[in-house]
């Protein structure tokens, strides 16, 4: 198709290939592969646009291809053939979106073991860009790939698992699409299940004094971070048998609510920037309360029990800009803290103002040491503490961006030592009109870089000042918050892995056929 626009999600970028396509079967694809590379054309894959940032935008004499038509279920191992009930693995077309595979799980009663804000991606995109979710029991959403399939710029297929290609494998589980194209992915699943939430709010103090033991009290745990309120809304949730019931309602949950909070925050942006505090306090008291619930005897709690999508997936309100990083949760009280002082002093200074709810989230990224994998999926982690993954793997991919940290010794409990804290700044846009990010998103990285931190791939870093000439600099400055990239401190941040991918890459597809999106790409130290 040609003069197809794609854009994000967000409407932050787009793009208008040369030409633009979706096979309906594997044969076409093949074939489309082997086409650009004869018309000397790169050949960007993109999924449902739902990276906020320019990482899958296809230049105007590119290609761009879509895999939404390549959704089926291949085949669903039995639990008999897998010698058990706990769990079982389902090989998909990785153009499947995350809603269509609930859906189609659920079904077979089965489900995914854990799950990111939203299920609109596709399963190739969530894999391609580490997406999280939020629990101390479970990796990256990338864990419970068994193995997956990548179409090579050769055009040949390529099955790899832990087993039969560990690097090429650690390389696809997370690979920005400059890889190759992933067709086919096979997952952990598990029976379908329910969960138990229970939603308090939490004084940001008090959640500070009990950062150690919090995050692990419960096998789902996120936190929501209202600055201007001084409070923080703690979800936590567990599998459960129990009736289902519904959450208690919502302000912005109704059509009146979410219109007067986003023409609040338009009028915020656009007319009086120092309102916005006011405007975040406002939300807060309508939406959940103005008292601290948590470990208050006689509270009102929201508890609810949910499908464990409708329970994982949340309502991420208006079109954004976000900006999230991976740091050592260990560090979480000190870097809150100073993230704290910014915005307060920013909001005293009229400098600039933040949109709420910054969201705290975790996971486990810690892995055992390559001898020592356990022979059964029924892993460490789940033997601790009797809950949580059933990983499909026990890999850390290549471009892994959270920091390193200890596996836990076996025997012993999970604490935040072995876990990742991510922040996620997010900004939004009401009724499209874009909000000044540049500075809060410079100084909240700032803070990240300082620990140790690194940008989630898909989102709206902006990457170490410094890093351009002055030309490019000048020409950065023109957009407010546009990315500068973090090829200056790439090779310091990704060290060996970071060098192993980048030859992975330029040996399966050394004439850059899938680095369509060349410019993101070389501002990211990719090429
Ligand atoms: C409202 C919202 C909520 C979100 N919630 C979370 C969250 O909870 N946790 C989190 O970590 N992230 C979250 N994200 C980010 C999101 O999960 C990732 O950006 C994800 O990559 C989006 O998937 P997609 O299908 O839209 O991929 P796209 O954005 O279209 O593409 C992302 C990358 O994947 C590559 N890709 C796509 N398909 C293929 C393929 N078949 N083969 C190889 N490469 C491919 C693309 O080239 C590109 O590099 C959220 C984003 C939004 C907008
Ligand atoms: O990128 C993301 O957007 C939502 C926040 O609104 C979320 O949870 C992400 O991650």
């Amino acid at each position: 198709m040609e003069n197809h626009i794609h854009s994000t999600w967000a409407r932050t970028f787009e793009c208008r290939p040369r030409l633009f396509y979706q096979p309906k079967t594997m044969d076409d694809l093949v074939e489309l592969v082997h086409s650009a590379r004869s018309a000397g054309a790169s050949l960007t894959v993109v999924g449902s646009g739902h990276s906020p940032s320019d990482i899958a935008m296809a230049p105007t004499t590119g290609w761009l291809v879509n895999l939404d038509r390549l959704c089926a279920v291949v085949s669903t191992f039995p639990a008999t053939a897998q010698k058990t009930t706990e769990y079982s693995d389902v090989r998909v077309e990785a153009g499947i979106r995350v809603y269509q595979l609930n859906a189609a799980l659920a079904f077979r009663g089965l489900a995914l073991q854990n799950l990111g804000s939203i299920s609109e991606q596709s399963i190739a995109g969530l894999i391609s860009t580490g997406t999280h979710g939020s629990s101390s029991f479970h990796g990256p959403l990338a864990q419970q790939v068994v193995d997956l399939t990548l179409l090579t710029a050769a055009g040949d297929f390529r099955t790899v698992s832990p087993t039969t290609d560990p690097d090429l494998f650690k390389a696809a589980l997370l690979s920005l699409g400059k890889l190759g194209i992933i067709t086919h992915v096979t997952l952990r699943t598990i029976p379908a299940f329910n969960i138990h939430s229970v939603q308090e709010i939490i004084d940001f103090d008090r959640l500070l004094a009990d950062w150690r033991t919090v995050w692990t009290t419960k096998e789902y745990v996120r936190v929501w971070w209202f600055p201007y309120s001084r409070k923080c809304v703690l979800w936590r949730a567990e599998k459960s048998t129990l009736p289902l019931s519904n959450p208690r309602s919502s302000f912005y949950g109704t059509w009146l609510g979410r219109t007067l909070y986003e023409a609040m925050l338009w009028f915020a942006v656009n007319i009086f920037p120092p309102s916005m505090p006011a405007v975040e306090r406002f939300v807060f008291s309508r939406q959940y309360g103005s008292t601290q619930t948590y470990d208050t005897p006689g509270a009102s709690v929201d508890e609810a029990v949910q499908g464990s999508v409708e329970g994982l997936n949340m309502d991420c309100l208006f079109k954004q800009y976000v900006n999230e990083w991976a740091v050592p949760m260990r560090d979480g009280v000190e870097i809150l803290t100073q993230v704290d002082k910014l915005v307060s002093e920013a909001a005293s200074k009229h400098d600039y103002y933040v949109h709420a709810p910054i969201e705290v989230r975790v996971s486990n990224c810690s892995v055992p040491p390559e001898n020592d994998i356990p022979d059964s999926p029924f892993a460490i982690i789940r033997a601790n503490s009797g809950i949580g993954a059933i990983p499909g793997n026990y890999c850390r991919s290549l471009l892994e961006y959270a920091p390193r940290v200890d596996y836990p010794s076996p025997g012993e409990p999970i604490t935040v030592d072995n876990l990742t804290l991510y922040i996620n700044a997010t900004m939004y846009r009401p009724f499209g009109r874009d909000p000044p990010i540049g500075k809060w998103y410079s100084e909240f990285e700032a803070v990240m870089a300082q620990y140790g931190g690194r940008p989630h791939w898909a989102k709206n870093f902006i990457g170490p000042a410094g890093a351009l000439n002055a030309k490019d600099e000048a020409k950065r400055k023109k957009k407010d918050g546009q990315m500068v990239g973090i090829a200056g401190v790439f090779a310091e941040w990704y060290g060996e892995d970071g060098q192993k991918f980048k030859k992975i890459r330029e040996k399966l597809d050394p004439d850059m056929l899938f680095v369509g999106g060349r410019e993101w790409a070389e501002r990211n130290g990719l090429i």
